[in-house]
């Protein structure tokens, strides 16, 4: 008997004990989960830099490939102290895939003091935060300018100003001409009679394109130029780099511009002398200033004197600089590679003909020019770092914490140039965006590897005008000459400029010689 009940309380014992064990374990495991749960990702690795300043003096000139050579020591993604902001660097299409699963956290912006000053300030669309008033001035502009019949019924203007360029160049034929000038005017004279119909002629109107070429080149230095003042905001009103006073006198120069643009319009208006009904002068400045005469800027579509000015601003230095500096790569990349050159031309041969001139409709046929100017957009994407995002609330990426109000630049310049994502990443090679991949490549950020005008909903509001201009502008310039490097010079320089847009440093300076096959083309 005694020993049956020494056996059960045994028993009992060893119950016991394992049940205690089990307990102890489902509580340990718990508290470590709750442990792990509230333990907040660490912010990503990254360089120490000096007191106060943080990284800056270290950075260089060229931020795309200073953020690219970090990426081999730090990895895909890290972090930058610079003064007392914090600035993450995205370098990789899986983390690129993750930014996008949370794009609505990453669709704010955060800009720059001089960003700021330069877009009226932040009444525009590609530096407003993300906002009922950023939704409506994207929509209005997605709506008027960049609608199929709105992009079809401005072909017109496309068509006069690259055939009034080509009657030029052919009677400088045997020239020297700077291409990047060539295609800027073309390019703003299209984007400019888009928006506010006349442009001006003559002496003036060289006069108005050199002022525009000029400001919106010093507007890209600026939007893009790291600020002592925006990384110690303590040291703001020092404006020790000057870039808040060189920032406000550009912005006075680009104010004067688009304000001439609209009093010319509203003494027209005013003196019933205004034929803005026809469909090619029914501008978008004659849209927006229906829109902002509404006066109750609450209301869906009004808007303020200021968002006026933001839009027509964004389309003058989106709608130009980008599309000419691109144009200007290309060639620039064809002109180095005269076997890839020569394709282009069997082609524009083929499928437009000696006889004629370039049209539109043949622009979807010529699949080797477009697969060319993917190559460039690869390997100079104009915006390297895109325009740079700043989460709205605390975000993991990557097993990281990206702090709410970081500042996060996605490197788009370091993707396209990865070995690890494209074969020979250094050369230009456009095979590599025909058949299969010409689909899969497109503009609309849908590859993680692969996106020239950004992604999610910040992507480039201007691509199917950029697109329209681009290969048309391009295939007119090719078809209609043959170009041959000046100053008996043999290979081109391809250094670039950083700036929000990278440029070739110097300037590509070309000869024409005419190759259609009758004169009288060149007068249609
Ligand atoms: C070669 C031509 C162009 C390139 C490479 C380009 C590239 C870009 C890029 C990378 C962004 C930032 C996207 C992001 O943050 O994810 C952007 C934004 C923008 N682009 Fe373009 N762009 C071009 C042409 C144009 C044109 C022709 C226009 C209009 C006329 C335009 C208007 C805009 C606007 C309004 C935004 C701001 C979008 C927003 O924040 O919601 N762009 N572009």
């Amino acid at each position: 008997m005694e020993e049956a009940s020494i056996d059960l309380q045994q028993g009992k014992l060893v119950v016991g004990a394992f049940v205690a064990i089990v307990a102890v374990s489902i509580m340990a495991f718990w508290l470590m989960m709750k442990g792990n749960k509230e333990r907040p990702a660490p912010l990503p690795p990254g360089p120490r830099g000096l007191p106060v300043v943080g990284y800056l003096p270290f950075l260089g000139t060229h931020l795309h490939k200073s953020f690219t050579q970090l990426a081999r020591v730090y990895g895909p993604i890290y972090k930058l102290w610079l003064g007392h902001r914090i600035y993450v660097v995205i370098s990789s299409p899986s983390l690129v895939k993750q930014v996008r699963e949370h794009d609505v956290t990453f669709a704010d912006r955060d800009p720059s003091i001089a960003s700021k000053i330069l877009t009226f300030g932040g009444n525009d669309i590609a530096f407003a935060s993300y906002s009922a008033d950023w939704r409506k001035l994207r929509k209005i502009f997605v709506r008027e300018l960049m609608s199929s019949a709105r992009l079809n019924a401005s072909n017109v203007l496309r068509k006069r100003y690259a055939e009034k360029a080509i009657k030029d160049v052919y009677q400088k034929t045997g020239k020297a001409l700077d291409f990047g000038q060539l295609t800027f005017m073309i390019i703003s004279n299209t984007v400019l009679s888009m928006l506010c119909g006349s442009t001006t002629h003559g002496e003036e109107g060289e006069k108005l394109f050199s002022q525009i070429r000029e400001v919106v080149g010093e507007l890209m230095v600026l939007h893009g130029a790291p600020n002592i003042s925006d990384m110690i905001p303590a040291l703001a009103r020092f404006d020790l780099q000057g870039v808040e006073r060189k920032s406000r006198e550009t912005f006075r120069r680009c104010d004067r511009i688009v304000s001439s643009k609209i009093e010319e319009r509203q003494k027209l208006r005013e003196s019933g002398d205004d034929n803005s009904v026809s469909i090619e002068a029914k501008d978008l400045l004659q849209i927006l200033l229906d829109l902002n005469n509404h006066g109750d800027c609450a209301a869906d579509s009004s808007i303020t004197d200021n968002q006026l000015k933001g839009i027509l601003m964004d389309s003058i230095i989106g709608g130009t600089d980008t599309t000419s500096t691109t144009i200007e790569w290309t060639m620039a990349e064809l002109m180095q590679h005269p076997e890839a050159m020569q394709k282009v031309y069997k082609e524009l041969d083929e499928v437009v003909e000696r006889g004629n001139v370039v049209e539109e409709f043949h622009l979807p046929r010529l699949h080797y020019l477009e697969a060319a100017i993917k190559e460039t957009f690869r390997l100079h994407p104009a915006l390297p770092l895109l325009v740079p995002r700043c989460p709205t609330e605390d975000c993991q990426i990557g097993g990281y914490t990206i702090p709410k109000g970081a500042t996060v630049f996605i490197n788009a310049y370091a993707m396209h140039r990865d070995p690890q994502l494209w074969d020979s990443p250094l050369e230009f090679r456009p095979e590599r965006f025909l058949n299969e991949n010409a689909a899969k490549f497109d503009y609309l950020g849908n590859s993680s590897q692969y996106f020239p005008f950004g992604m999610g909903r910040r992507v480039c509001a201007g691509i199917p005008m950029a697109e329209k201009m681009l290969n048309y502008i391009l295939a007119s310039l090719l078809h209609s000459f043959e170009w041959k490097l000046a100053h008996g010079s043999t290979e081109v320089d391809l250094t670039d400029k950083f700036g929000i847009v990278v440029k070739l440093e110097k300037p590509l300076v070309l000869i024409p010689t005419p190759r259609l096959a009758n004169p009288e083309l060149y007068y249609s």
